[in-house]
């Protein structure tokens, strides 16, 4: 993203208008205390605060926040302004930046806002032609993929087949102009007697009336509707109540308000609302563009509803209506030179899904990296050698990418000081680049080309094969599919080599053999913790005590905390450790078998342990076939079989719950990645995901809040003071401002280590306090080491959060896990909620979550715990 462009995004996504005062404010809790609810409790500005803070959310999401300078300079009239800001704000968009009552003179009443540049600026308020082709557009792919599974005999489930209904309505609606009520009119006979012309099929809606509703469908829509008349509506035709109408509800009635259904298919896809009235008006808007019998001729159509016209009318109008539709020119024709993108709009869609690929590239890997360093310990000897590769190979690919992706931001900001910025490029869409020499063309392109090369190396020389119009294609589709993760990654590149065949983008026999390797390049083996965890004690087995010890406190230290000396020598035997396993694997099964007093391999490895150590547990996996099972040494009962899968059955509930942090789920969306997945047995039903969902300490919201993540990694919290409370209690935390009900205090600072490592090490602190916090995040157990202090991200200053004594009785703060980005990197965090208003001079206290019986054994007779 160009530096301009964050530039003028950053202000307004921190506005929230107040509901009270109408009023954009860039903090709106302390706005509410100090201006608009003074009086009011703490609970009723806190729930303010979340009315006001979804509402603005909700009207962000919809663009309507304006900056009255840019009013200003779009209308210099100040009659006008003035006029059009209060029509937007009737309208309810946000103004902000508005002048006082006293700097701006009062409209005059008689005043009309002018026709011309006004009328064109009240476009941008109102559904636009492209906005209401959204809809097609985002449902298109999974439409695609249903009409080609019930082509090939495969039967929709009731939810999936609905929402193939809304599509086929929608497309009439929105893509043909058809009003709800002629579509609800359509019937069997009139699909029947369909005809071709001029290369459309044209149909013929209300026929044996006095109407005569014809439009032109292209061959996609053609086939997508065939596909409902053949395969989806036999279903729902019932028998007893003979029905005719074209579109069937699943009781086998005509529907009966397709203006429902199309909310419906909104509502599904979270797209903003807007009505078949809109459409028509924008597409009334959008002619403008054409000349003036084209124009006439769209308008003739859109005047008579699509009555009274002939075949040829149809064609032309539903011609003429595509051409208003980029959208549908980029994607749906087959003819290279309807691609009507300009220079600027592919380097810009370029940008923003390189964007998209570098960051979630760039995390993946510090993601695997870190994970890799934390599983290590309990890898498996014959995984050492493999994890140690990984881990190095992973270490130099995250170094390299961060290297690339700083070059590539500077050049991204240097073409933000030097090129068009985004709004401009957005402006000029309507006459594609008239002011770009060809000279200054190929220059973009040349950029282009140098801010892809080092991300995306193998594919320079596709890039050279693809033609513009199949680049757009690709684009697009990565767009389009939201690219997540990895396993994402692969299942979207079918996705797109098969849209890509579907649209005519490229021949069925061309391979995007390059997209697939960019997307496969980056697949790592699998493997979980399970896979390894009582890999340690074997591998452990073959050294001397002191030299196990070594190799455990570099591990356990992720290799960060240890001196050079310490890195060499756990270096060289964690290397005699792989050389050792690659061959003698079952002979160390053989040696813990006898040192566990067993007397033979089998036996030894009858638990559930060893079994999960042979075939590892994870979210693709299957279990091992009865004949595997024996040939490892296992039971052949399904004992250990049921074990494993009731694990991966845990493990893909925890996935998904995992991949809907924010929001709900709904069962659609849900269905959809378990099917993107591949999963066909052994996985939660949507239902008991959404039952299971529970709202995360909105990670969003702590994550957008820039000053709890400045505090965050720059540990400077304010309103606190660290004072001494004598010997019983030692230092404590106080307040040295008030703070209100669920503000953020401060987090538990410190290093993330594995759970187990954190035992060990209190293991050690007999009755010594400790400053390790103990959470679980998901499936992992975890630790906050605050013992090791100072920490070595901030070696020169005090942290708050191991400070703070506990309460069971009387806690003020309330700890909470959240996973948030800091530097780019998921960082997992404990942050410090205030349970309810906390006036100065108040001892911060939480509930360490134990008791003198659980902790520590009573031998320790800790009578504070239970204070
Ligand atoms: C995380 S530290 C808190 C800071 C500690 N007071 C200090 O001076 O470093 C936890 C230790 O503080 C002491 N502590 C915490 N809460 C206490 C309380 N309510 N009463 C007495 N001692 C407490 C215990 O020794 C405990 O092991």
């Amino acid at each position: 993203m160009s530096q301009t462009m964050k530039a003028q995004r950053t202000p307004d996504r921190h506005l929230v208008h107040c509901l009270r005062c109408h009023k954009p404010q860039e903090c709106i809790s302390v706005h509410l205390a100090r201006v608009c609810m003074r009086s009011s409790t703490p609970e009723e500005r806190a729930a303010e605060v979340q009315s006001a803070k979804a509402s603005s959310k909700g009207w962000v999401r919809y663009g309507r926040n304006w900056d009255y300078n840019v009013i200003c300079k779009l209308i210099p009239d100040r009659c006008s302004q003035a006029n059009l800001v209060n029509e937007l704000l009737r309208r309810g968009f946000f103004v902000a930046n508005q002048p006082s009552e006293t700097d701006a003179e009062a409209p005059s009443p008689t005043r009309v806002v002018p026709s011309g540049p006004t009328q064109k600026f009240f476009l941008f308020g109102i559904a636009a032609l492209k906005d209401c082709q959204t809809i097609l557009r985002v449902a298109k792919p999974e439409i695609n993929r249903m009409c080609q599974d019930l082509e090939m005999g495969r039967k929709l489930g009731h939810r999936e087949s609905t929402m193939y209904r809304y599509y086929c309505e929608a497309t009439l609606v929105f893509a043909h102009m058809l009003r709800p009520i002629a579509v609800e009119s359509l019937t069997d006979s009139d699909w029947l007697d369909r005809f071709e012309h001029s290369g459309r099929v044209v149909i013929g809606v209300g026929r044996g009336t006095d109407t005569n509703t014809l439009l032109a469908l292209t061959q996609w829509e053609e086939a997508c509707l065939q596909v409902y008349f053949s395969k989806i509506r036999p279903g729902n035709i019932c028998h007893e109540k003979p029905c005719n109408a074209f579109f069937l509800v699943s009781s086998g009635e005509a529907v009966s308000s397709v203006s429902r259904d199309l909310k419906c298919l909104h509502d599904l896809h979270k797209l903003p609302h807007f009505t078949s009235q809109d459409v028509r008006r924008a597409v009334g808007i959008a002619a403008q563009k054409l000349t003036e019998p084209q124009r006439q001729a769209v308008q003739f159509y859109l005047d008579r509803g699509a009555r009274d016209v002939g075949p040829q009318d149809a064609v032309d109008a539903a011609v003429l209506l595509d051409s208003l539709c980029v959208t549908r020119l980029k994607m749906s024709s087959s003819e290279e030179n309807d691609l009507d993108l300009s220079v600027e709009e592919v380097i810009i869609t370029r940008i923003n899904c390189f964007e998209k690929f570098a960051v979630a590239q760039i995390s993946d890997l510090q993601q695997k990296q870190k994970n890799l360093e934390e599983s290590m310990n309990d890898k498996m000897p014959s995984d050492m050698a493999a994890v140690k590769a990984d881990l190095s190979a992973l270490r130099s690919r995250v170094e390299a990418q961060g290297q690339q992706i700083g070059e590539i931001k500077r050049i991204l900001e240097e073409k933000a000081t030097s090129g068009p910025s985004h709004s401009e490029v957005q402006r000029k869409r309507s006459a594609p680049s008239p002011d770009w020499t060809p000279e200054q063309k190929r220059s973009r392109s040349e950029d282009l080309d140098q801010i892809l090369q080092p991300f995306w190396p193998e594919k320079s020389d596709a890039r050279e094969r693809l033609s513009e119009r199949q680049q757009a294609f690709f684009n697009y589709m990565m767009d389009q599919l939201k690219v997540k993760d990895r396993r994402d990654l692969q299942c979207n590149a079918k996705r797109v080599q098969c849209e890509g065949v579907s649209r005519g983008v490229w021949e069925e026999d061309w391979a995007p053999e390059d997209i697939k390797t960019s997307f496969q390049k980056h697949k790592l083996p699998h493997f979980t913790s399970q896979d390894v965890r009582r890999a340690v004690g074997i591998a452990a087995q073959k050294l001397t005590e002191p030299q196990r010890q070594a190799v455990q406190f570099y591990l356990d230290r992720g290799a960060r905390d240890v001196g050079p000396q310490d890195a060499v020598d756990a270096a060289v035997l964690l290397d005699s450790l792989c050389v050792n396993s690659s061959d003698d694997d079952h002979q160390s099964f053989a040696e813990l078998a006898t040192a566990g007093g067993s007397s033979s391999l089998p036996t030894a490895r009858k638990d559930f342990s060893a079994f999960v150590t042979s075939f590892p547990i994870s979210l693709d996996g299957q279990p091992p076939s009865k004949k595997q099972r024996v040939k490892y040494g296992f039971p052949e009962d399904r004992t250990f079989y049921d074990k494993w899968r009731v694990s991966q059955y845990a493990q893909r509930r925890e996935y998904l719950l995992e991949h809907f942090k924010v929001h709900k789920p709904s069962t659609g969306k849900l269905s959809r990645l378990i099917r993107q997945e591949g999963w066909k047995s052994n996985y939660p039903k949507p239902e008991e995901i959404q039952r299971l969902w529970k709202p995360s300490p909105s990670n969003l919201a702590i994550e957008s809040d820039e000053a709890i993540m400045k505090c965050l990694s720059e540990q400077t919290w304010t309103g606190l003071a660290i004072k001494d409370f004598g010997a019983k209690q030692g230092r404590g935390v106080v307040a040295t401002r008030p703070f209100l009900k669920g503000e953020i205090v401060c987090d538990y600072h410190g290093k993330v280590i594995p759970a187990s490592v954190g035992k060990e090490m209190m293991r050690d602190l007999g009755d010594q306090a400790g400053y390790l916090f103990f959470f679980k995040a998901g499936q992992r157990d975890l630790c906050v080491d605050a013992q090791t202090f100072p920490c070595t991200c901030h070696p020169n200053s005090d942290t708050f959060g191991r400070l703070i004594n506990h309460s069971a009785k009387m806690p003020n703060l309330k700890p909470f896990y959240c996973s948030v980005k800091l530097s780019g990197v998921k960082t997992d965090v404990i942050l410090f909620k205030a349970l309810s208003d906390i006036p100065v001079d108040t001892q911060l206290k939480f509930d360490y979550g134990v008791r003198r019986t659980s902790f520590r054994g009573e031998g320790l007779n800790l009578e504070w715990l239970d204070e």
